[in-house]
């Protein structure tokens, strides 16, 4: 876990177009973030207002056309294909909603695949398959566990290397609601007792309730943006998150 008050994250002016045949898509249109160490932040948007692209640009999937993207103090674009791979690994966690667990390995050989062999590997294991209540199921295969317990072990594999941001797309997307709740409350709980810094992407209020802080997308451009004070009310955040498209206030 990063120790200093680096932010985990930073994006200044990132710009990001596609061609899609004729025309050209301004999926990320001067977007700026920063995300502080401890921070819960959700970002939400309609379809297509660019929230998967900015997911992809934080964790260093696609390259940016302009702007600068920054996990713990290093600019991605200075780094070269070999160390941004190695840098990824050890700096960023993904997580998406379709789990992406290797069917022939255990739980445990998933959580564990990311990692280098190192002395400490085994405790922070142990300490994960603890955390995540996962213990009991560690010697099972994918196809053998829950969604709810995959999305565990995934999030389990995303932390092992103990990265300086945890970034989730939809994590909930694929889990009816008490589940899809257990895993917001535990991401929370990370946030809260070991001051992980985490960045959700969402279409749910009753996951982005969960944040500190909700980002609201639309079209290419963080619109705007608004704390949801421990509050953990969907209807709440619902009614912020209309009122803030409605407003279409520039921060
Ligand atoms: N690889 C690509 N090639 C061409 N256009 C793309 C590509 N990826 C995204 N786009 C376009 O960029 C814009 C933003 O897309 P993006 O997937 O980031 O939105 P989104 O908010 O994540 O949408 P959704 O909620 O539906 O996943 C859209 O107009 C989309 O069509």
């Amino acid at each position: 876990m990063p120790s200093n008050n680096t932010p985990p994250l930073q994006i200044d002016q990132v710009h990001k177009t596609y061609r899609q045949g004729n025309s050209t898509v301004h999926a990320l249109d001067g977007v700026n973030l920063t995300v502080q160490p401890g921070e819960f932040v959700a970002i939400m948007g309609a379809s297509g207002s660019g929230k998967s692209t900015l997911l992809h640009a934080m964790a260093g999937l696609i390259q940016v056309d302009a702007g600068q993207v920054s996990i713990a103090g290093q600019d991605l674009s200075k780094l070269n294909d070999a160390a941004l791979t190695k840098f990824r690994r050890k700096n960023l966690g993904i997580v998406f909603q379709a789990y992406n667990l290797i069917p022939a390995l255990t739980a445990e050989e998933n959580i564990r695949l990311p990692a280098n062999e190192t002395a400490d590997l085994d405790d922070r294991v142990e300490h994960l398959l603890e955390r995540l209540e996962m213990n009991e199921r560690r010697s099972h295969r994918p196809m053998a566990l829950s969604g709810g317990e995959q999305q565990r072990i995934a999030i389990a594999r995303a932390l092992v290397c103990d990265p300086a941001i945890l970034l989730a797309d939809e994590p909930t997307g694929s889990l009816d609601s008490a589940t899809g709740t257990s895993i917001c409350r535990l991401l929370r709980n990370l946030v809260d007792e070991e001051r992980r810094s985490i960045v959700v992407v969402t279409h749910e209020p009753h996951v982005a309730m969960w944040a500190d802080r909700v980002v609201v997308m639309k079209d290419g451009t963080d619109l705007t943006e608004f704390k949801t004070d421990g509050i953990r009310d969907p209807q709440t955040v619902a009614s912020r998150y209309q009122q803030s498209l409605g407003a279409e206030a520039v921060h």
